[in-house]
């Protein structure tokens, strides 16, 4: 695909998250990687009306190069992206099950969600590390991001929201999206000690399709 076609890839992924609910206001941010750099949503954009030719161009060295200036979570994106080479795409959002489970969870849990679906198993993954709290746009993120990606599809930022990288934009968006519908069910069963997936099926899954 040329990097028009993911402009316009990008646009629509963000458009459909925004208009499932996924993302609301100016929450969130996307970024994917081209042979010569990285595509990055502009900050403070609204992931439902991004407009292709504005998207931020970043140079190999992650430098801004073009378009509007680039989200502030540069940094986060960059941990995910260069602990993860065969990660063509990460997607953080502020979807409200998945934050709302980074309330509840402890910085330093591997899976504040349990293995409940297979789907979530085949997309996310058996760990989803909690990291601590920082505030937005901190650059002293990234290195706790990077440590942990290294070992995770996705992380959860404590009282913040996920962080899921996929091998292209779309997996990307899907695992985010499998993702908040299974914070969502772990929610929905808090407390009913419903059956979980044995790690004996959870290791099926991962040889199948990790
Ligand atoms: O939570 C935040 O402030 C950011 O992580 C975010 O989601 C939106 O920031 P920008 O991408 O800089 O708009
Ligand atoms: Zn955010």
């Amino acid at each position: 695909m040329d990097e028009a076609a993911i402009r316009e890839e990008l646009a629509a992924l963000g458009a459909s998250l925004f208009q499932r609910g996924y993302s609301v206001g100016t929450a969130g941010n996307i970024s994917v990687r081209l042979p010569d750099g990285y595509l990055m949503t502009p900050t403070n954009s609204c992931l439902g009306r991004l407009d292709p030719a504005r998207i931020s161009r970043l140079d190999a060295a992650w430098n801004h190069i073009g378009g509007d200036r680039p989200s502030k979570e540069v940094f986060m994106h960059r941990a995910v992206l260069t602990a993860r080479p065969d990660a063509g795409a990460v997607v953080h959002l502020h979807s409200t099950y998945a934050t709302a489970i980074g309330c509840l969870a402890e910085p330093g849990e591997t899976a504040p969600i349990p293995p409940l679906t297979p789907y979530f198993v085949m997309r996310v993954g058996r760990t989803l590390p909690v990291i601590r709290y920082y505030r937005p746009g901190d650059a002293a993120m990234e290195a706790e991001i990077h440590a942990a990606a290294k070992g995770a599809k996705a992380v959860l930022l404590a009282n913040h929201g996920p962080v899921v990288s996929g091998a292209t934009l779309a997996d990307a968006v899907a695992a985010a999206e499998e993702l908040e519908e299974s914070a969502r069910l772990a929610l929905l069963l808090r407390g009913a000690n419903p059956r979980l997936l044995t790690p004996a099926q959870v290791e099926e899954l991962l040889a199948a399709f990790g």
